[in-house]
């Protein structure tokens, strides 16, 4: 039913209609005809029978039972015959690019009101143009594939092309150079770290874990060192294909043996007689986007030691889906190399001088994940927050139970500190260069990483307590809680598990110790 067919009722005329064959209900001042429907109600039919429920307005009991979005989908929507007079509807859907009102729903950067000495005009430029673009294509195709477990969709991909994202997403650079990005919102010599952060966390804003990693984040971790220790041929072949989406590249170093002891993987390169190609053998385990990619940067064991080496889908090259516990739209795969030969210009820096490359390369996956993580959390606080309000339990809101209303604190507390931190190193990965970075940030990065997904992990168990039966329940009013609950230890995994990044952190503090001091 389109809006100019709806019609005006007053309360007293909605209450007549209470039968079970004439049965009317109000929502936030609109009316619903649920005389049919409610031999199809998913919640059953006994419910609406409810002597509370015929003729009245029902507005407090749907909310504490379901989404809003209920209301928005089409088969629902259509039971809505008219409104109250003199009222209006007062809760409304998310709209397309706005910020949300949920206090701590928005970092402090962008609730009004508050200041920040980091972000500037371009940056709330770019976050208002990115939070509209996903919003309105990235949003639904992350949440129909993340349960169908597809792949992005191609259109997706190409439209994020069109507006130089999947560029942006590998941070400030020459890459960027020339490019029109996000039609012109950034300059590309103004883009800095904190337009990367900007972008990445409004894509984590979609809610669905298994898809943000579908979404291209193998060239996330895969492209940065063809950029950056890739030779000017092979980065001229490789770079506008990736970053136009129309190829997909991913990084293969975990291993069934080794995760993150890179010292302790198998996959072997050993040079040809005549020395012009690498013959690769091995397996690698976990891989992101590994399913679809046409390229994969392969750590190597080699005669000097570890070798990072480019490596395209070829004869030899075989990849098959593992099904983890998020959506298999993330093309996690087990890679086999079996013979492959790859010509010796597709190394990735020196020879034997892989490790450095996938030092440098982990500070920038680390701080990616961080932007996430950080994100994350607030999608959870706003869920909390909306719930604890609009659910009663024992008579009365559980917003008024203290022992609630500490979890909540804790998750907002853990939160802003993250952020917070976030944006330190982010500023200061804004004033070093790559070298610097790879040299002093990576103990700082490895302890945030460790702390956010620490942080992550009790959040997403404060809030299934919070959220009950529902936080464990794949539909419904606790969807987002389960979805993260089951996905959020992937970031505590990938990029380095938490008491290994814990270690590294606190080595290279060693490492900075005076020589003289003294207790
Ligand atoms: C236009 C009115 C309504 C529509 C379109 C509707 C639709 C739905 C849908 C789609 C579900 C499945 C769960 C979900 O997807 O969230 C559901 C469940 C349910 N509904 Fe309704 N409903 C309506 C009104 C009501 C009313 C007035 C009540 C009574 C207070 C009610 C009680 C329930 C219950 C108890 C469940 C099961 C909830 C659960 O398992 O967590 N519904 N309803």
């Amino acid at each position: 039913m389109t809006t100019k067919n709806l019609r005006v009722f007053t309360r007293e005329q909605v209450e007549k209609h209470s039968k079970p064959d004439d049965l009317w209900i109000i929502i936030d001042a609109k009316v619903y005809d649920v005389s049919r429907f409610k031999d199809m109600h998913p919640g059953g039919i006994a419910v609406l029978l409810d002597e509370d429920i015929p003729g009245q307005d029902v507005t407090e009991a749907f909310y504490g039972l379901h989404l809003h979005e209920v209301l928005e989908r089409p088969q629902y929507k259509r039971l809505q015959i008219g409104t109250i007079v003199e009222e209006q509807p007062v809760i409304y859907s998310r709209i397309i690019g706005e910020a949300s009102n949920i206090p701590y729903a928005e970092p402090t950067w962008l609730s009004e009101g508050y200041h920040s000495p980091y972000f500037k005009e371009s940056h709330r430029r770019l976050q208002h143009a990115v939070r509209e673009f996903i919003d309105d294509i990235v949003y639904p195709d992350a949440q129909a594939h993340e349960i169908d477990g597809k792949r992005p969709s191609q259109s997706v991909i190409d439209k994020m092309a069109e507006l130089n994202i999947h560029a942006m997403r590998m941070g400030p650079g020459k890459h960027l150079k020339g490019l029109t990005l996000m039609e012109g919102t950034v300059d590309p010599e103004e883009f800095d770290y904190f337009h990367e952060l900007v972008v990445n966390q409004e894509i984590t804003r979609c809610g669905a874990r298994g898809y943000g990693d579908g979404l291209n984040s193998g060239c996330v971790i895969g492209l940065p060192p063809v950029l950056n220790f890739g030779s000017p041929e092979l980065k001229s072949k490789i770079v506008p294909e990736v970053l136009g989406g129309k190829k997909f590249i991913c990084l293969a170093i975990s291993e069934a043996h080794a995760g993150s002891d890179v010292f302790g993987l198998q996959t072997t390169a050993t040079k040809t007689e005549d020395s012009k190609h690498w013959i690769i053998n091995g397996h690698k385990k976990w891989i992101t986007n590994g399913v679809f990619a046409d390229y994969f940067t392969v750590g190597c064991k080699t005669e000097d030691g570890f070798t990072v080496i480019l490596v395209e889908r070829c004869e030899g090259v075989s990849t098959k889906p593992i099904k983890t516990s998020y959506s298999s739209t993330a093309g996690t795969a087990f890679i086999t190399f079996d013979n492959v030969k790859v010509p010796v210009e597709n190394t990735l820096g020196e020879e034997g001088g892989g490790i450095f490359v996938m030092l440098s390369n982990f500070n920038h996956e680390r701080w990616v994940m961080c932007c996430s993580s950080a994100r994350s959390q607030r999608l959870l606080i706003e869920a909390c927050l909306k719930w604890i309000m609009q659910r009663k339990a024992f008579g009365k809101p559980l917003a008024s139970l203290a022992v609630i209303r500490s979890k909540v604190a804790q998750m907002i507390a853990r939160t802003e500190s993250v952020q917070n931190w976030l944006e330190n190193l982010t500023y200061q990965m804004c004033n070093m260069t790559y070298i610097e970075q790879a040299k002093r940030l990576a103990g700082p990065l490895a302890f945030l990483k460790m702390y956010s997904t620490r942080c992550a992990q009790q959040t997403a168990v404060d809030a299934v307590q919070i959220f009950g039966g529902r936080g464990i329940t794949q539909s419904g009013m606790g969807r987002l809680i389960e979805h993260y609950y089951r996905t959020v230890p992937f970031d505590s995994l990938l990029g380095g598990a938490e008491d290994v990044l814990a270690d590294l952190g606190v080595r290279q503090a060693m490492r900075g110790m005076p020589k003289n001091a003294r207790l």
